[in-house]
């Protein structure tokens, strides 16, 4: 409805009458005094609620402590403040809108996974869910009820189909292939590691969804997608500007975007958005194209009518093999460079090790990795050292009220993993901005113990945890150990020959983040090892023919602003 509707459909002749009969005065005191016990009314219920739920700084009416908040990486500063009210459990308010922020990995452990059952849902999301990827994405769905449960099941069942621990064995082939491409690619332009690490992740979900590989860096699938993914991020990140407000004031939401602009960039919920068309438009694509029957989109067709998908479910589920993880594995891979540029010991190590088990004639495979303890440790440091998804994603929510060491955390509450406090705990991780491959050697003076046995929390927890797990930890376990094993990572040196320092804590604001663009350089560790990344990346090539092809499609097309 547009605003001038709104004015217009206003009774004005009551609020003539009204002045008429009352005066102008009389009506403003008691419009402001209603309001006035509105608000204390409200905040009644919010300091009610504040002595029942864990603690956190006092909030404010309506306001809550959203101004309190710092205007980059609120990670560290609810980290921060766990310390200061020495509880692993804080509750932040934004707005009137309450989330429990859980900063120790035993806390973790024990609502998200240990409680899985009550903390399998998502909360009420107006920016990412209902103005972005869609309410009824598998990411964002609420679970409450018996049939949105029964959604849930079928709509995880299909992702796994595609995705699931079971299948990605099957893919190692082409993910290696892939891989091998990227060491090939680095002889010729390291200075576009971003762009090389991006193109592999992208082309990797596509062959697995699309049966068509992606091989240019400039593709617009990549561009696009990881540019609305960078977005989707950073508004997604506790801030005292809009849009987060809108989670604690939905009403906002429903005014025209035209005359909003806390919702520019984000979807309307009456118009095709956020892409759904363009990735229902690949799929379709696929779907019609002969061959790889076995791709995740012909699956998403063949079992349409099984399970009763709509189309904006089919995009849903494609677009998130894009939209979950090409950005989430390129930029670990990012962070996998930055770990060996600023940490060069953990490589020396690495080496002698690699050295010894596959030698220069030929790079690391899948079958390597039970005789590589170090690099296995290496790369799980590398998911923990700095955790792309740094505040595990989309938040939980319990489907009932449910309590804590006496604290309530009430039904529907938004609850976020803090994986940045949860991987930088000193008793679990000390000295913890080191990066530090010994912690995950069995029995090393370094390692402590942590809930479950991966070590780390890096996607996330309970019966929402990442669906692309297996694919994601197989495909950076083998480009990692490739990378190391065929590359010096060195400073970058500029005009004058100096060192080009990095920092090891300028990342990204993102709810993905990645380190900001820094200068490496990566060189052939020896002759034999160039030849043998040439030689098996024109291999690679060969081997990936099968897979090359074009689509017709561009984002651009579909997205409106
Ligand atoms: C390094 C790579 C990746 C990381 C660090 C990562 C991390 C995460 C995290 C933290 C969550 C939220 C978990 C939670 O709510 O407890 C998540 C959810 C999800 N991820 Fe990933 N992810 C990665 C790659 C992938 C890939 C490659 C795919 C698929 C191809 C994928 C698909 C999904 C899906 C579908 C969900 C939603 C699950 C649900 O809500 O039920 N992810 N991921």
């Amino acid at each position: 409805m547009a605003i001038e509707q709104v004015f217009k459909d206003l009774p004005l002749n009551y609020l003539q009458h009204g002045f008429s009969k009352f005066g102008a005065a009389n009506i403003a005191l008691a419009v402001l005094v209603t309001a006035a016990l509105g608000v204390l009314a409200d905040y009644a219920w919010m300091l009610y609620m504040r002595s029942k739920m864990p603690p956190g700084p006092f909030p404010y009416p309506i306001i809550g402590n959203t101004f309190q908040l710092p205007d980059n990486k609120p990670w560290i500063y609810f980290e921060g403040l766990s310390k200061k009210y020495n509880t692993p459990l804080i509750t932040y308010w934004i707005g009137r809108n309450p989330t429990v922020w859980i900063n120790d990995a035993w806390t973790a452990n024990e609502l998200l996974d240990k409680r899985a059952g009550i903390y399998c849902s998502r909360p009420r999301m107006l920016v990412f869910a209902e103005l972005g990827a869609g309410q009824n994405n598998l990411v964002n769905l609420i679970t409450t009820t018996p049939a949105q449960r029964e959604r849930f099941r079928a709509l995880r069942k299909l992702t796994h189909q595609g995705v699931g621990i079971q299948q990605v064995k099957r893919f190692r082939d082409f993910q290696n292939d892939e891989s091998k491409i990227v060491a090939l690619d680095l002889l010729s332009t390291p200075e576009n590691y971003v762009a090389h690490f991006e193109r592999y992740a992208t082309s990797v979900v596509s062959i697995i969804g699309f049966g068509r590989r992606v091989s240019s860096p400039e593709d617009p699938i990549i561009t696009d997608v990881i540019a609305l993914m960078h977005r989707a991020a950073s508004l997604n990140v506790p801030g005292k500007k809009f849009p987060m407000v809108m989670e604690t004031f939905p009403a906002l939401a429903l005014v025209p975007t035209a005359y909003a602009p806390w919702k520019h960039g984000l979807g309307s919920k009456m118009i095709s958005y956020r892409g759904h068309d363009f990735f229902y438009a690949l799929a379709s694509e696929a779907n019609e194209k002969p061959g790889h029957e076995d791709c995740y989109a012909k699956m998403l067709f063949r079992e349409q009518a099984k399970y009763s998908l709509k189309p904006r479910e089919i995009s849903a589920l494609a677009g998130n093999l894009f939209g979950a993880g090409s950005d989430t594995s390129s930029s670990t891979l990012i962070t996998a460079i930055l770990a060996m540029r600023a940490f060069p010991e953990t490589l020396k190590a690495a080496w002698k090790e690699l050295d010894r088990v596959v030698g220069p004639n030929r790079s690391p495979t899948f079958d390597d990795d039970a005789n590589l303890p170090y690099m296995r440790a290496f790369v799980k440091e590398v998911f923990r050292w700095r955790s792309v998804a740094i505040i595990g994603g989309q938040p939980h929510a319990p489907v009932q009220d449910d309590y804590y060491n006496g604290y309530l955390i009430p039904k529907q509450t938004w609850v976020q993993g803090n994986v940045w406090a949860i991987h930088h705990n000193e008793r679990e991780f000390p000295d913890p901005d080191r990066f530090n491959p010994n912690r995950f050697l069995q029995n090393h003076a370094d390692s402590r113990p942590f809930p479950g046995e991966r070590g780390y929390m890096t996607f996330g927890w309970g019966r929402r945890v990442c669906s692309g797990q297996a694919l994601a930890e197989q495909g950076t376990w083998v480009t990692v150990a490739r990378l190391v094993w065929g590359f010096r990572v060195e400073a970058a040196l500029d005009e004058g020959g100096r060192e080009v320092p990095v920092d090891i804590f300028n990342y990204t604001n993102g709810l993905n983040m990645r380190p900001q663009v820094f200068k490496v350089s990566l060189k052939p560790r020896s002759e034999e090892i160039r030849q043998a990344i040439v030689r098996e990346g024109e291999q690679a090539l060969v081997d990936l023919r099968p897979y090359e092809g074009e689509t017709k499609y561009r984002m651009s097309t579909f997205y409106k602003k």
